[in-house]
């Protein structure tokens, strides 16, 4: 066991010479001088280079991302094969992708790091096929698979093998797809065939100001199009955290993107066939009435009195989950959906919440993206699904209808109904329309459904609803000198007494229980618990048809 940054065995001091390999002592000694070179592959001067940009070096990430001593290498002594453009005089140990497994809080992972000294990182045929061993172990032995990775794309100098094995690499992820988490964390530039792996990938962690991806570049995007773009711009961290939705988490820096994948490596399983990591429960013995805390109780008053006001729904988020530990995934991304992990009682659970601080906590197509792409991976891990809901329906306009939201929001519908995992809902607020349906409702499959008192399930609000039903009466009151907006809001009082309430859907068992707020927690924990041994199963096919 080692640290990916030192070498097995040091190199005596005075042993210039070429060692005699034909006795024991100098094999040995020949054996540490070909793992120093491994280790020292980059030189010194790229070394020194990549860490004044404030980047580290391949090893040095997986010494910050494993337990300390536990990197295990392999095919460190692996070189390229080429012989195009003189390459055979340049063929360093390791062909710059550093291999091996390890742990993370104990538990195995394997790892792959892309060196981006060493031929700029790019993938040539013996860096794929290194990259492709690892992943093969990962998925043979069920352990989630980390890819560190920096690189120029495809190795220009191997031509078409490197393509080869970048289609060997994408095969592997779709294969390892919802069998083991894969992660990658992407530092510094990455180019063509460098950025499609990552894509395939569960998460993407990427580094602000340093961390980079993108199809082609801006000299390239010049030359064909004249648009004048900066690598920022065009595929930088924030571009990706906040416009494309390609990226999961912007680090601060490199160390914080490491941490952040740690962190989300504790609330998955090792594969789809086994559990996530347990925690001691939170809950106290007893009635959940006996367990409501001060902070619990802070959430019966947390609904304003007036509809269009908002709130804040981490508020709600991190009062139930344990210690208020909420892992936000794709925070910068259509920030009007939250999605994320937590633990209720000590078991992971996946958070999807309307947002109601941004665009009233709508569904645009990018929040509907955001959601279904995470219950489908919570689904795929065995991760239980807590939603909740406070959302007006979907937002209108021909941005969102041109572009697809009756596709792209399908998604949604399809990831909550194929999920088969344990499905919680709490409605704090609005539940209209479409919208209602979609958010976990029970008609798409969701075990327990709660409410506050504050719920309004209805077809759409208040004011809506009563301008088109009472149209007609409106009119005429108009047309008659009546004061219409008193009589408005006599109308709109009336169908909120009438339908704006949980109550009709309790009534149908659409919602299991109405809930003071305060109880949330402990209803949450105890349905969790109770579904805890939940099998469902589809009906057998070859896949399903998401719109895609
Ligand atoms: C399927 C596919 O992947 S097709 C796409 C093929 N790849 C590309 O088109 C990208 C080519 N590379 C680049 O555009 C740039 O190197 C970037 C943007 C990735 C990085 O830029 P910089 O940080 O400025 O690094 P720079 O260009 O100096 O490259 C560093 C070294 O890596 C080498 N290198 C970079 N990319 C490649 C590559 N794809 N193949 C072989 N060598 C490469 C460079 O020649 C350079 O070598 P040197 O130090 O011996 O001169």
């Amino acid at each position: 066991m080692s640290s990916a940054t030192e070498p097995i065995g040091r190199v005596p001091t005075d042993a210039s010479a070429a060692p005699d390999v034909h006795t024991t002592a100098g094999k040995l000694v020949d054996l540490y001088r070909r793992n120093d070179e491994a280790v020292h592959a980059g030189s010194a001067r790229a070394v020194e280079k990549q860490h004044a940009k404030g980047k580290k070096t391949a090893r040095e990430r997986i010494d910050l991302l494993l337990d300390p001593g536990s990197f295990v290498e392999l095919d460190e002594l692996a070189r390229h094969r080429s012989t195009n453009f003189g390459q055979e005089r340049n063929r360093p140990y390791g062909d710059g992708v550093v291999t091996g497994y390890g742990t993370v809080d104990g538990r195995p992972v394997c790892v792959f790091s892309q060196d981006v000294t060493v031929f700029g990182g790019s993938l040539g045929e013996v860096y794929g096929e290194k990259i492709v061993k690892i992943m093969d172990l990962a998925i043979k032995t069920g352990r989630p698979i980390v890819g560190i990775n920096e690189g120029g794309g495809a190795r220009i100098q191997e031509g078409v093998v490197s393509l080869g094995l970048y289609g060997e690499i994408f095969t592997r992820n779709v294969r390892a797809s919802g069998v083991i988490p894969q992660i990658s964390l992407i530092m510094g530039s990455n180019a063509g065939g460098h950025v499609y792996s990552p894509a395939l990938t569960d998460f993407v962690v990427m580094v602000d100001q340093t961390s980079h991806m993108f199809i082609t570049g801006p000299d390239v995007i010049k030359t064909v199009t004249g648009e004048d773009v900066t690598f920022e711009e065009l595929g930088g961290g924030r571009t990706h955290n906040t416009k494309s939705g390609n990226a999961h988490y912007l680090g601060s820096d490199e160390e914080d993107a490491i941490a952040y994948v740690k962190e989300l490596l504790s609330y998955l399983p090792s594969n789809n066939l086994s559990d996530a990591p347990t925690f001691e429960g939170t809950l106290a013995e007893g009635s959940i009435s006996d367990s409501i805390t001060d902070e619990d109780k802070e959430l019966d008053t947390l609904i304003p009195d007036s509809a269009n006001q908002p709130y804040d729904m981490h508020e709600v988020i991190n009062r139930v989950l344990d210690d208020g530990d909420f892992l936000e995934v794709q925070p910068l991304f259509a920030p009007n959906i939250l999605v994320g992990f937590g633990r209720v009682d000590g078991h992971s659970v996946g958070v999807v919440a309307n947002q109601p601080t941004q665009f009233a906590g709508c569904l645009d197509i990018d929040a509907s993206e955001k959601a279904a792409r995470f219950v489908r991976t919570c689904d795929a891990f065995n991760i239980p699904v807590l939603t909740f809901v406070d959302v007006p329906g979907f937002l209108p306009g021909t941005d969102q209808e041109w572009n697809g939201i009756i596709r792209r929001g399908a998604k949604l519908i399809y990831a909550y109904a194929e999920a088969t995992v344990p499905l919680v809902t709490v409605i704090t607020r609005k539940a209209y329309g479409g919208a209602y349906d979609v958010m976990g409702s029970k008609h798409l499959g969701a075990d327990i459904n709660l409410a506050w008192p504050t719920a309004q399930i209805a077809v759409m609000g208040a004011s809506g609803a009563a301008n088109i039903v009472h149209r007609k009466t409106l009119a005429a009151a108009a047309s008659n000198g009546e004061d219409v907006d008193a009589l408005r809001a006599q109308l709109q009082q009336e169908y909120e007494d009438t339908l704006c309430n949980p109550y009709v859907a309790a009534e149908r068992g659409y919602v299991d229980s109405v809930i003071p707020p305060s109880y949330t927690r402990g209803y949450v924990a105890r349905a969790l618990s109770m579904l805890r041994d939940k099998r469902e199963t589809l009906p057998p096919k070859k896949h399903g048809n998401i719109p895609l």
